[in-house]
């Protein structure tokens, strides 16, 4: 075969997460000097992203004390890149393709994966959030990181922008087939609920107008759709609240105290994260699952996250190549 004359780069977005110990205090000191997460100007942001930072440290260290110091949000990001690198190329789009991936508070950064695509020298750009659901706080940052980025880098290759994808086809599948992997092996007669846990935000977010909360009930209903059993007990919850700020409810921890008081087992799936990290192997697997055993939940299943499940990566490969070239349309970047 004649080698491609066209090259294509694809760049991930995901949030990052502290890969040593050392890590964990400037990490979250990159998470709250970002505008998108604390509102405020310069210079009053750096001093409250070194206050909180400074007094989170501690509790943030130990919940990656117990996965052993460090995220494991990079590695598994790199798996879903090899994954969608091939299933990509599988769909034979005539382009060498690269995968690459672009962390909004910790290594790989934008600046770094930036000079490295501009090295690469692709004739198209695809950037793909790691975020089905879209948040101001979350994708639009990314984004907007990279631009100022791949500007830096000298990087004028034509860009196309995924913005969400809440219900795209394999993304919904990959949650239903893991759902059902769990529902089918339940014991019968027992009273269990799906319960939809996503990360939350601060309400005066979405009250901004943020999609985010509309966009997660968006593929809770579709994942629900899709697993189509009739009279399924399903709910959608919002966890890991940071702060003293009212966020979007209902918080995780109230409805696992409600199906405590409902004798009801859950079944939860995490629904805006697509790997594995410290809001699923901790907060909720142990974390919750705790909280579960106090308040009288009979029965606590967690669902994995899609990770490099083949009808995710299917599903990602395909939004990836309808994107090639695209003039961007964008909803809620400006
Ligand atoms: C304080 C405000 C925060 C908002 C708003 C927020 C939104 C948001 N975050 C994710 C996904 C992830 N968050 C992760 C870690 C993390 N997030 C916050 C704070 C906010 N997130 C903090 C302080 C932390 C650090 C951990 C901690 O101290 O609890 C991670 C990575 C975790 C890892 O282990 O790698 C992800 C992923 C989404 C989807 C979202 C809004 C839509
Ligand atoms: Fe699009
Ligand atoms: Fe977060």
């Amino acid at each position: 075969m004649a080698p491609l004359s066209k090259r294509l780069a694809v760049v991930l977005f995901n949030l990052g997460g502290p890969d040593s110990p050392a890590a964990v205090k400037p990490f979250l000191f990159n998470l709250f000097n970002d505008p998108a997460i604390i509102r405020l100007p310069q210079p009053f942001r750096y001093l409250v992203a070194k206050l909180i930072s400074g007094r989170r440290a501690a509790a943030a260290a130990e919940i990656y004390a117990r996965l052993g110091g460090r995220s494991p949000i990079l590695p598994l990001t790199e798996q879903q890149a090899e994954a969608l690198a091939q299933a990509i190329d599988g769909l034979d789009p005539g382009y060498e393709t690269r995968v690459f991936i672009a962390m909004r508070y910790w290594h790989p950064r934008a600046a770094e994966t930036a000079q490295a695509v501009a090295a690469f020298a692709p004739d198209e750009v695809v950037l793909l959030p790691l975020y089905p659901q879209f948040s101001t706080t979350t994708t639009a940052s990314s984004v907007k990181e990279w631009r100022a980025a791949a500007a830096k880098a000298g990087l004028t290759a034509r860009t196309a922008t995924i913005e969400d994808y809440p219900t795209e086809p394999g993304w919904i599948q990959a949650q239903a087939l893991l759902i059902s992997g769990v529902l089918d092996r339940l014991p019968a007669g027992g009273r269990y609920r799906v319960l939809f846990s996503a990360h939350g935000l601060p309400q005066k977010v979405v009250d901004a107008g943020d999609p985010y909360q509309a966009q997660v009930q968006e593929t809770a209903e579709a994942v629900v759709r899709a697993l189509n059993r009739p009279g399924l007990d399903w709910r959608v919850s919002y966890q890991s609240r940071v702060g003293p700020l009212e966020w979007i409810k209902p918080y995780t921890e109230d409805e696992i105290r409600r199906a405590g008081a409902e004798n009801t087992g859950l079944i939860v799936v995490p629904i805006a994260f697509v790997s594995e990290h410290s809001e699923t192997l901790v907060e909720l697997d142990i974390e919750y699952r705790e909280l579960a055993g106090h308040s009288g939940v009979p029965d606590y299943h967690r669902v994995p996250a899609v990770g490099t499940e083949p009808a995710f990566i299917a599903g990602l490969a395909r939004l990836v190549v309808s994107h090639i070239g695209a003039k961007d349309e964008l909803r809620w970047i400006s």
